[in-house]
């Protein structure tokens, strides 16, 4: 049996003043294999971004069971732990390497080029001058098609090429887990394929468990995504798993 990338039991996220303004979803169990790649899908508000923000350690949960993720072969970090102990650090540092997260909005830096911000995780665990990490890193800007923006700052950068920088950057280094929020929002519709098709080999030829949010369920299923909705304030995705 292959061990989970990424195993979620139950969990309650809030937000907002309770009886005026909360939102609550739940998290009865998510388990994510090695390779999948999930398209999460519901109407705007039902809490899409709130469950990739979780998952990415940038919200705190009401409630957390268990939740673990593969950061190397044989080694399994118990997140809900280091949630419960407060360790805010080194859960941040887990976002440079084993957990890519790309954020609906946003996600480059004001006062860095393209290329600084997107290579930032390669300069983070020491591979900016392995030859082969570089190699992948131009590679994969190129079939983002941002390898002749990035010298560029965000300024310089239209609304697309921007979130292609910042999947760059998630994707810059190979992720046990890559997360991306709305992926393809402001892109046309060959860009927003292409991009699909990427995040869908990065999970085939690396073995990167990625869940995507999107409003472009088509595009999603066509790359190779399983499309899943988030409905009625709960979300649970279990893998078949197969059993040798
Ligand atoms: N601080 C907050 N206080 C109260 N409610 C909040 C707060 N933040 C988010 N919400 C509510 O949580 C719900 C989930 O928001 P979320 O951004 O996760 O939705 P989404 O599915 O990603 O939507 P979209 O598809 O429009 O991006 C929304 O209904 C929103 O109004």
């Amino acid at each position: 049996m292959t061990a989970a990338a990424l195993e979620v039991e139950g969990v309650r996220l809030r937000v907002g003043e309770v009886g005026v303004s909360e939102f609550a979803l739940d998290l009865p169990i998510l388990r994510l294999q090695p390779g999948e790649r999930i398209a999460v899908v519901g109407p705007s508000g039902c809490g899409k971004s709130m469950l990739l923000e979780f998952l990415a350690l940038l919200m705190r949960p009401e409630r957390v069971d268990r939740f673990v993720l593969a950061t190397a072969d044989d080694d399994r970090r118990d997140l809900a732990g280091d949630i419960a102990a407060g360790r805010i650090d080194a859960l941040a540092h887990l976002r440079a390497g084993p957990l890519g997260y790309v954020p609906q909005s946003g996600g480059v830096l004001p006062f860095l080029t393209a290329r600084a911000h997107a290579s930032s995780g390669l300069r983070l665990a020491g591979h900016a001058g392995n030859p082969v990490a570089r190699a992948r890193f131009d590679r994969l800007a190129e079939r983002l098609g941002v390898g002749a923006h990035l010298d560029k700052t965000r300024e310089q950068l239209s609304g697309g090429q921007r979130k292609r920088v910042a999947l760059l950057a998630g994707m810059s280094v190979p992720r046990r887990v890559l997360l991306a929020d709305e992926p393809t929002t402001g892109l046309d519709a060959a860009s927003g394929t292409a991009v699909m098709e990427l995040l869908s080999r990065l999970a085939a030829d690396e073995g990167t468990a990625v869940l995507i949010a999107t409003h472009d369920a088509d595009t999603a299923y066509r790359a190779g995504f399983a499309v899943r909705p988030l409905e009625h304030g709960a979300f649970w995705h279990e893998a078949l798993q197969v059993v040798f």
